[in-house]
């Protein structure tokens, strides 16, 4: 499926946004899978918790296991948007925001296909991109190259880019409702860095790219509730799960 139609013409870089991508109902399902899922599959890190579905993402490779069935729709799905080329989304992770909880400015890294694509539940957000520091792009502690520790070494890299330099950095935001699908492909993924700030509200501005597709006006402000997002990506590296077989 080709989805031109929805690109958010006001960022100059590639960037979609579905409103509605799926059904009230649909939403109470996923939330009820979120949080009927066993307690040890949460990790909680300092600002959010999260789920790892389908593998832990890492150098070496993933050991794939198989989506379940209420995440496998959607990776299909998803899939079938012509920006994923032949390639289905073989990983999902779900994160957990309360309202004040955010994610610090990051790049998801090169343990990923260079598509991201995240369905928003629960609560709207403000996800926020940022330019690299000039020749500085190759930085470590920005890179996400192991999804087990997810946490973008967030007091490493507190003390390296200084909130001054974010604020200098902001360049757009994509205001994401609930039931939404955002994708983020190209320099989007590969140069801009993104986040989502530790806000209980936000306001919005002229800087929300894709305001024209919401009913809201700049000015207005948002209260955030909990959110869920669940985040599909194609991990390419691979490894098949070593079967250790008893003999007889
Ligand atoms: O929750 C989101 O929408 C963003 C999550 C994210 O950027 C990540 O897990 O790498
Ligand atoms: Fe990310």
């Amino acid at each position: 499926m080709n989805c031109e139609i929805y690109r958010i013409s006001k960022s100059p870089h590639s960037l979609y946004y579905i409103p509605n991508f799926i059904s009230q109902e649909e939403e109470e399902c996923l939330l009820n899978k979120v949080y009927s899922a066993p307690k040890p599959k949460w990790t909680q890190l300092s600002h959010r918790k999260l789920q790892n579905w389908g593998g832990l993402p890492h150098n070496k490779g993933m050991v794939v296991e198989d989506l379940p069935p209420w995440l496998k729709t959607y990776a299909d799905k998803i899939g079938s948007f012509s920006i994923f080329e032949d390639k289905k989304p073989n990983h999902v992770l779900v994160n957990e925001y309360l309202p004040g909880q955010g994610i610090m400015p990051h790049e998801d890294g090169p343990l990923f296909y260079p598509v991201v694509t995240t369905i928003n539940l629960g609560s709207h957000t403000f996800l926020d991109f940022y330019t690299p520091i000039d020749g500085q792009d190759d930085q470590p502690q920005n890179k996400n190259t192991n999804v087990t520790v997810c946490d973008h070494n967030e007091s490493k890299q507190k003390s390296f880019n200084d909130e001054s330099s974010f604020e200098k950095r902001y360049f757009l935001s994509v205001l994401l409702e609930p039931r939404s699908l955002i994708m983020v492909c190209d320099d989007m993924y590969k140069i801009y860095l993104h986040g989502i700030a530790e806000k209980k509200s936000d306001i919005v501005t002229d800087k929300v790219a894709n305001l024209n597709t919401t009913p809201y006006a700049i000015g207005d402000t948002l209260d955030r509730k909990t959110r869920v997002s669940l985040t599909f990506r194609y991990v390419p590296k691979v490894l098949k799960a070593k079967l250790v077989l008893g003999k007889k």
